[in-house]
């Protein structure tokens, strides 16, 4: 059995008696309709040899959302190179995922790739000399290989939904094509977008499809999948960038570097020993999975993984 098998059951068996859980996110109803009581985590040490170990609902898919500009980045980063910085930065906005305030003071250029005006620049680096369809296949083609399973998808009303009521990010789009950081027709690069958000994928998956970036860039496999500069950039962005505006907090109560997205999942990284994945759709008022916080939180405790210094007690709020 996994050394991190007894934990993982622990924090499930907590969570479980949780009683305050958030609310899914609204806007769609495929998100407003998951049930509240789920939880799943998944732990997968970078050691591929040795299977994830998991715990409640590890194994039921959800939609990834933002976790998928993880991957994004990874992509446009093979692509594009560093060039890709002189298009979005790399620093943290303090500001929620769907603001627009920054990008007209910035003239059209993003804080940060994890950000959703961040993610749609990444968008359109993808589609360069490609088809939406195939820069959407791109994206998906690397995270089944990253987890190692082909059958990995996108949930098609997810991404209806989303295009129907994607408004905002549409505001975003146009304001940063008015500036000329767009290359390609807004809807075209939504599509992508909208599509990569819709991702289905069960903790255990997403765990193992970070295995990378907890191995230098490497897939179990030793399979080179970025470089480990390009790795530690990617982990960096997620400890300063990864929840947004409640980055901060997430950094004190857990301490590793962590994607979270509003579908209620987070993944998480700790160098050279393991990723991590945790599942619950409500949400807090940030935006950010309020129980997979949590079950990060006392997970980071119990193994001693945050890089601030022991955690004690996961109670948020000291
Ligand atoms: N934080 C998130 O997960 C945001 C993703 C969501 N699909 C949006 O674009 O608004």
């Amino acid at each position: 059995m996994s050394r991190f098998q007894a934990t993982l059951d622990a924090v499930a068996a907590a969570m479980a008696r949780e009683t305050e859980r958030g609310a899914p996110a609204s806007y769609i109803p495929e998100l407003a309709g998951v049930d509240p009581s789920r939880f799943g985590v998944a732990v997968a040490p970078v050691d591929a040899a040795r299977p994830p170990a998991a715990a409640g609902d590890a194994d039921v898919r959800f939609s990834i959302q933002s976790v998928c500009k993880v991957f994004m980045l990874t992509l446009a980063l093979e692509r594009a190179g560093d060039a890709l910085w002189r298009r979005v930065g790399r620093e943290p906005s303090g500001d929620p995922f769907n603001s627009i305030v920054q990008l007209e003071h910035e003239r059209g250029v993003p804080r940060n790739p994890f950000i959703n005006a961040g993610a749609i620049v990444v968008a359109d680096v993808l589609l360069a000399d490609r088809t939406p369809e195939a820069a959407i296949l791109d994206v998906l083609t690397l995270v089944r290989r990253l987890c190692g399973d082909e059958g990995v998808g996108c949930d098609a009303r997810v991404a209806a939904s989303e295009a129907r009521t994607g408004m905002r990010n549409r505001a975003l789009a146009n304001f940063m094509a008015a500036e000329g950081n767009l290359r390609h027709p807004v809807e075209q690069v939504l599509q992508v977008y909208f599509h990569c958000c819709a991702i289905a994928m069960s903790c255990r998956q997403l765990a193992a499809a970070g295995r990378y970036l907890a191995a230098a860039g490497r897939t179990g496999g030793c399979d080179p999948v970025i470089t480990p500069q390009r790795a530690r950039r990617i982990n960096a962005l997620m400890l300063t960038c990864g929840h947004y505006d409640a980055s901060g907090e997430f950094a004190f109560s857990v301490g590793i570097p962590g994607k979270s997205g509003v579908g209620g999942g987070i993944l998480g990284v700790v160098p050279g020993v393991a990723s991590l994945a945790v599942w619950s759709p409500g949400l807090n008022a940030k935006g950010n999975s309020l129980i997979g916080s949590k079950a990060m939180a006392m997970l980071a405790a119990r193994t001693g993984w945050s890089v601030f210094g022991p955690l004690d007690d996961p109670a948020p709020g000291r």
